[in-house]
C-alpha cells in the first residue's frame, strides 16, 4: 500500500466520547483494565509492597523510641540504654531511606515503561481504525489522546498506589500502638478522622468528572490548534488570525476554568485536612493533658501518642494527594479504553479470507452505499473492470466518484450489493492481504518529513537501491533530485527542501511504481502544471498504469481518452459507461459534459487551459 486516499466518513462514525452526561468513573468499570495493566507487573508491585512494609515499619522506630527516652532513659535514669537506642534509631532510619529509594527506582521506572508501552499500543490501535474514525475525530485530538491520556497510569503502577497502600498499612499499625497507649484518646481521634474520610470521599466524587472533562477539553483545544496551524495559509489568506486567536483563547479559558475548578476543590480539601489536624491536636492535648494530670497516662506515653497520631493522620493527607492522582489515572484510563474499544478495521469477524496475489479483476454488483442511515449516495452501481484496464470516473461534483474509489480501496463496505476483486467479496477479505496490492496516487501528495529516498521507499522499505533508482528514473524524480547537493538524501518537507507540486507528484508516482500494485487508484490533479512538468508526469503515469487495473478520477482529456472505459456518474447513479468514442456517439450525458466543456462554459473534466488544445474525437467526426 502506498498512501491512502482521505476517504469520507462511514455510516456510523464514532466520535470520541466525553460530551455525554457525566457519570463518574467507577473502579468497577476500569478494574479489568487496571488488572490487565498490573498483571505483568505483579511481582514488581508485590516487591514494592514488601519494601513499603519494611520502610514503614522502620519508620515506626523513631516515634516509638521517644517513650523509652522520656519514661525509661530520662525518667528512670538509665544512661547506658541511650547509645543502643540511638543506634537502633539510626539503623532504622537507614533502612527506611534505602527501601524508599529502591521503591521509587523500581516502581517509577516501571511506570514510565508502561506509559511508553501504552502509548505505542494506543497509537498502533488508532492506526488500524477505519478511515471513518479519522473523518469524525480531529487528528490533534487523537494526538492528545495518545500522548496525554496514558500519563495518568503512572500513578496506578508507579509509587502512587503502593504509597497509598503503605500509608494505610502504617495507619493500621499506628492505630494498634495508639490503642495500647490510650484507648479513649484513640477512639476520639479515630472518630474525627473517619468523619473527615467521608468528606473526602464526597469531594473526590465531585472532582473526578472535572478531571475527566479536562482531558476532553485539552484534546479538543489541541485538535483545533493543530488544524489551524495546518491551515495557516487559508487563515492568513482570509486574514482570519484574530478569529483563530479568539477561538484559541476561548479554548485556553475552558482549560483554565476547569483547572481552577479542580484547584478550588483540592485547596478546600487541604483546608479541611488542616482543620482536622488542628481539631485532633486540640482534642489530644485536652484529653491527654487531663489524663497525665490524673496519672492515667505517662509523659512519654503522651509524647509517643502524638507521634503515632501523626502517622495515623498522615495517610489521610496522603489520600488527598494520591487520591487526586488516582482519580486522574482512572479518568485517563477510561478515555484510553474508549479508544482501544473502537473496533479495528480488520477486527471485523467477517473479514477472514486471505487474498493471495491478485490479477486485479474488479466487479461492482448492484452496489448501494450510504454514509449516514437513510441517505444513500450510491444507488445500484454495477460495472466490471477487467485486469490491466483503465477505468476513468467522470461526473459532476458530489456525484459519487470518490465514494466509488473508497469502496474499491475497502475503506467502506457496500450497504447492499457486492464489490468483488478476483471473484472474492471485498467485505470478507482481510484488509492487510488486499491493501498491500493497492497503490494510490492522490492530487494532494503526501510526503513525510524525510529524505527523497525514504519517501519513495516508503512503499517498499526493503526495496533494493537499483529498484528505487529505477522507479525514480521512470517517474523522472532523478531530473530534480540529482540537482540537489545531497541528491536523494535531501530532506524534504517541514524540516527540509520544499518541493513544487509537480515534483511532489513525481515522488508519489515513483513511490507507486516501486510498490508495484495490481490495482492502482489515481486522483488526477485539477491544478494545471506547465506543459513540461505535465509531460513528465504523464510519462510516469503512463508507465505506472501499464498492466494494472487502474481507476482514475479523471480531469484531463488525455487520460479520459486513454481509458478503456469511462464511468459517467450522476447523483450516485452510473448513468453511462463505455469508451470515449462510444459515449460521444451516444450523444448522452457524457456528450453533454464533453461538449459543454468544449465550449469552456464549465470545467468539468479539464484543468484550466486544457480545453484550448481540444480536438474533435475521430469517432465523432
Ligand atoms: N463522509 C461523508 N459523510 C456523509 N456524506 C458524504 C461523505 N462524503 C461524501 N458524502 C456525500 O456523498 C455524495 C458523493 O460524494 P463523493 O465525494 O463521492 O462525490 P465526488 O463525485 O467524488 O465529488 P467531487 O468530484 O466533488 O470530489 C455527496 O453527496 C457527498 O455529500
Amino acid at each position: 500500500m502506498v498512501t491512502r486516499p482521505s476517504a469520507k466518513a462511514e455510516r456510523t462514525p464514532s466520535r470520541l466520547k466525553g460530551d455525554g452526561p457525566k457519570k463518574p468513573t467507577s473502579w468497577k468499570a476500569v478494574w479489568p483494565d487496571v488488572k490487565e495493566l498490573m498483571k505483568p507487573r505483579r511481582n514488581q508491585l508485590l516487591l514494592g509492597l514488601g519494601l513499603i512494609f519494611i520502610s514503614r515499619s522502620a519508620g515506626l522506630v523513631l516515634p516509638s523510641s521517644t517513650k523509652y527516652l522520656v519514661d525509661d532513659i530520662i525518667g528512670k535514669h538509665k544512661p547506658e540504654l541511650l547509645t543502643p537506642l540511638i543506634l537502633a534509631v539510626l539503623a532504622a532510619t537507614t533502612v527506611q531511606g534505602v527501601t524508599s529509594f529502591w521503591l521509587t527506582q523500581l516502581l517509577s521506572k516501571s511506570a514510565q515503561k508502561l506509559i511508553a508501552e501504552l502509548r505505542c499500543k494506543v497509537q498502533s490501535h488508532v492506526g488500524r481504525l477505519p478511515v471513518t474514525y479519522f473523518d469524525t475525530n480531529k487528528s490533534g485530538q487523537l494526538v492528545s489522546r495518545i500522548m496525554n491520556d496514558v500519563e495518568g497510569v503512572r500513578n496506578l503502577v508507579g509509587t502512587g498506589l503502593v504509597e497509598f497502600v503503605g500509608g494505610l498499612l502504617t495507619a493500621f499499625l499506628a492505630f494498634f500502638m495508639l490503642l495500647r497507649i490510650s484507648p479513649l484518646l484513640t477512639m476520639l481521634a479515630l472518630a474525627v478522622v473517619l468523619t473527615f474520610s467521608l468528606v473526602l470521599q464526597r469531594a473526590f466524587k465531585t472532582l473526578r468528572p472535572i478531571f475527566r472533562e479536562r482531558g476532553k477539553i485539552t484534546a479538543e483545544v489541541t485538535g483545533r490548534l493543530t488544524e489551524s496551524l495546518g491551515g495557516i495559509r487559508v487563515i492568513k489568506g482570509y486574514h482570519a488570525e484574530e478569529r483563530e486567536e479568539t477561538v484559541f483563547r476561548a479554548g485556553a479559558q475552558r482549560i483554565l476554568d476547569n483547572v481552577l475548578q479542580s484547584l478550588t476543590g483540592v485547596s478546600l480539601m487541604s483546608l479541611s485536612a488542616t482543620v482536622l489536624l488542628g481539631l485532633v491536636g486540640a482534642l489530644v492535648m485536652f484529653v491527654g493533658g487531663r489524663q497525665i494530670l490524673n496519672g492515667t497516662l505517662t509523659l512519654g506515653g503522651f509524647v509517643t501518642f502524638t507521634a503515632f497520631l501523626a502517622i495515623l493522620v498522615a495517610p489521610v493527607f496522603q489520600i488527598v494527594g494520591i487520591g487526586t492522582q488516582l482519580t486522574e489515572a482512572l479518568a485517563g484510563l477510561e478515555r484510553t479504553r474508549e479508544i482501544l474499544n473502537e473496533q479495528a478495521e480488520d477486527a471485523d469477524p467477517n473479514r477472514t479470507a486471505v487474498m493471495g496475489p491478485i490479477r486485479g479483476d474488479v466487479l461492482f454488483e448492484d452496489v448501494h452505499f450510504s454514509y449516514e442511515e437513510g441517505k444513500e449516495v450510491l444507488h445500484g452501481v454495477s460495472f466490471h473492470a477487467p485486469p490491466g484496464t483503465v477505468t476513468a470516473l467522470v461526473g459532476s461534483s458530489g456525484s459519487g466518484k470518490s465514494t466509488t474509489i473508497g469502496l474499491i480501496s475497502a475503506f467502506h463496505a457496500p450497504t447492499t450489493g457486492t464489490v468483488l476483486v478476483d471473484g472474492q467479496d471485498l467485505s470478507k477479505v482481510r484488509l492487510s492481504s488486499y491493501r498491500t496490492q493497492l497503490g494510490v496516487v492522490l492530487q494532494e501528495t503526501f510526503l513525510f518529513d524525510g529524505t527523497i529516498r525514504e519517501n519513495v521507499a516508503f512503499a517498499r522499505p526493503h526495496a533494493t537501491e537499483a529498484e528505487i533508482m529505477e522507479a525514480c528514473r521512470i517517474a523522472r524524480v532523478d531530473e530534480f533530485a540529482e540537482r540537489f547537493p545531497e541528491g536523494y538524501e535531501t530532506v524534504v518537507g517541514e524540516r527540509g527542501v520544499k518541493l513544487s507540486g509537480g515534483q511532489k507528484q513525481r515522488v508519489s508516482i515513483a513511490r507507486a511504481i516501486l510498490a508495484d500494485p495490481r490495482i492502482l487508484i489515481l486522483d488526477e490533479a485539477t491544478s494545471s502544471l506547465d506543459s513540461e512538468t505535465e509531460a513528465l508526469i504523464q510519462h510516469g503515469l503512463g508507465y505506472l498504469m501499464q498492466g494494472r487495473t487502474t481507476f482514475v478520477i479523471a480531469h484531463r482529456l488525455s487520460t479520459i481518452r486513454r481509458a478503456d472505459q469511462i464511468l459517467v456518474m450522476e447523483d450516485g447513479l452510473l448513468v453511462e459507461k463505455g469508451a470515449h468514442h462510444e459515449l460521444y456517439a451516444n450523444r448522452g450525458r457524457y456528450y453533454d459534459l464533453y461538449t459543454r466543456q468544449h465550449g469552456i462554459e464549465t470545467n468539468l473534466f479539464l484543468a484550466p487551459g486544457e480545453g484550448d488544445t481540444f480536438d474533435e474525437p475521430q469517432a465523432a467526426k
